[in-house]
């Protein structure tokens, strides 16, 4: 055994009242691999990483070390080392970007009262801090944060959660082109310990940071494969609109 961690889906579907948001999907997701989730909207990318967290429910089966995550509420897969980010960042505006990480370090420690009586930075937050680039801000409310910040001190509250598995949704969206390069970047200094599935709609971005892409359509997996595997696959094209992927935008 070479101890790579994994997350194996197979047959997974989600069924809303008869419409079928993910239909049989079998993918695996690896350690040290950058996997992207791509597809048109409505392809069901969003619902996938929803059934794997425990917020709408799945059958067919999604295996994490000898978990089936569709069996576990949201709470025990977060407890077991899966983590994700949405759409639109969840950090607390208020409370500052070291505390935003306490606290989500904390789910074990008890109460704000011992996390402000506390003397010092724990060093997993200090390391999670630089790591996402935000050590400088750490005092700044996280609502003053850009746009870019907010994201990254989500990964970083994965990061103190020690989640081995993150699932990251349109984490680039609305970034700038600096903002995006350095998370690529981040993306690739956390892969090696980690499985990390990006569902992204920027091309450039998947360019560049993929190491595998996996693309859903209808909510089935249409093809899977490198980046330049995928943009020669007639279907994909096909997906697209007749485009290349290279014009895949989200519109
Ligand atoms: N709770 C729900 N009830 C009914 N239908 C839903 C529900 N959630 C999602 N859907 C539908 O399932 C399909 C897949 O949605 P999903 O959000 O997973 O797509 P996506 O690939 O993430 O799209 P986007 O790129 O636009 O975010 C869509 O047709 C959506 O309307």
């Amino acid at each position: 055994m070479s101890g790579q961690d994994y997350v194996e889906v197979q047959g997974l579907t989600v069924d809303f009242d008869g419409f079928k948001a993910n239909s049989e999907v079998d993918v695996t997701f690896l350690q040290g691999r950058i996997h992207f989730l791509i597809g048109p909207n409505g392809a069901g990318k969003t619902t996938l990483v929803d059934a794997l967290t425990g917020l709408v429910q799945g059958t067919g089966y999604a295996r994490y070390g000898n978990k089936d995550l569709l069996s576990l509420k949201s709470h025990q897969i977060s407890r077991a080392g899966v983590g994700r980010t949405f759409q639109t960042a969840t950090v607390f505006e208020e409370l500052t970007v070291l505390q935003n990480l306490d606290i989500a370090g904390g789910v074990h420690r008890r109460a704000w009262g011992m996390v402000r009586a506390r003397k010092g930075i724990p060093a997993y937050v200090q390391e999670a801090m630089e790591t996402v680039g935000l050590a400088d801000l750490r005092d700044r409310p996280a609502g003053i944060l850009a746009h870019g910040q907010k994201q990254w001190l989500e990964i970083g509250m994965l990061l103190v959660q020690d989640a081995k598995v993150m699932f990251l949704d349109e984490t680039v969206a609305g970034m700038s082109h600096e903002e995006r390069e350095e998370t690529g970047e981040l993306l690739r200094r956390i892969a090696p310990d980690r499985t990390i599935v990006v569902i992204e709609h920027d091309m450039e971005f998947v360019r560049k940071y993929a190491d595998v892409v996996t693309v859903l359509h209808a909510g089935k997996v249409l093809a899977e494969g490198t980046v330049a595997e995928i943009q020669a696959n007639p279907q994909v094209q096909e997906v697209y609109l007749g485009r290349s992927t290279e014009g895949a935008t989200h519109e």
